[in-house]
């Protein structure tokens, strides 16, 4: 079942998410939108991504996020089609600072990753000195649970995500197109869109690695 509040958009749910029959039961259906949430690579993304109303229901739902000491210790940067060669100039700048030695075509390689998924976000930690001082493991758990619904908010959509990193996040470049200041980390980029081809999702863990009683 689709949460009223998502019933204005028009969800096309992949392969994955699709259920053969209707679930009534909101725990259920709950369950089920979040199992079937699974890591799309940016690759496999492509247009059409969530229009504005969309855009701004994944706000909202970043918006939910469990958040101690209500410092929003997060924020996040869209990169839109005309700012994609920016970024990856910086990717390709960050590539050259980490291995000066690197060749043409993987400056290349580098530089293409900036024009994947048609909605690319920055997700961004502020772990600046703060009142209450809240610890950084908690503000990047609330970043984690803001991520994580807009991924299913973005699921329920009907469209694909996946997130993405590497060692271009720490790098100067991306630190200044982002205009990043001293206690702010870039941790991942959130990529959203039509999924074009699915691929089977992993085997998930068994709670019982990961689950004792003291
Ligand atoms: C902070 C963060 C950064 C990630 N960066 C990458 C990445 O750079 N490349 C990648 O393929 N997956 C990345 N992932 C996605 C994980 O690889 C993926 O979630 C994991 O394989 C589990 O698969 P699932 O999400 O389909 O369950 C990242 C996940 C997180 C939480």
């Amino acid at each position: 079942m689709i949460p009223r509040r998502l019933t204005r958009f028009k969800p096309t749910p992949p392969a994955a998410a699709q259920s053969p029959a209707l679930v009534t039961d909101p725990a259920e259906a709950a369950l089920q939108l979040i199992i079937a949430r699974h890591n799309t690579s940016p690759r496999r993304l492509i247009e059409p991504g969530p229009n504005e109303a969309e855009l701004q229901a994944l706000w909202e739902a970043a918006a939910a996020a469990p958040d101690h000491g209500q410092l929003t210790p997060w924020r996040f940067v869209c990169v839109p089609a005309h700012r994609r060669s920016d970024l990856g100039d910086a990717f390709a700048q960050a590539l050259v600072e980490r291995d000066p030695g690197a060749s043409l075509e993987q400056i290349e390689a580098a530089r293409d990753k900036a024009n994947r998924a048609p909605l690319l976000i920055l997700a961004v930690a502020d772990l600046r000195p703060a009142e209450p001082d809240i610890a950084a493991a908690e503000r990047l758990v609330s970043l984690g649970c803001a991520i994580q619904n807009l991924l299913l908010t973005a699921q329920a959509m009907g469209y694909g995500s996946g997130l993405t990193s590497g060692q271009a996040m720490g790098s100067k470049a991306l630190r200044r197109l982002f205009g990043l200041v001293d206690g702010e980390e870039a941790i991942c980029f959130i990529n959203v869109g039509t999924v074009s081809r699915e691929k089977p999702p992993r085997t998930r863990p068994e709670p019982t690695r990961f689950v004792r009683s003291l």
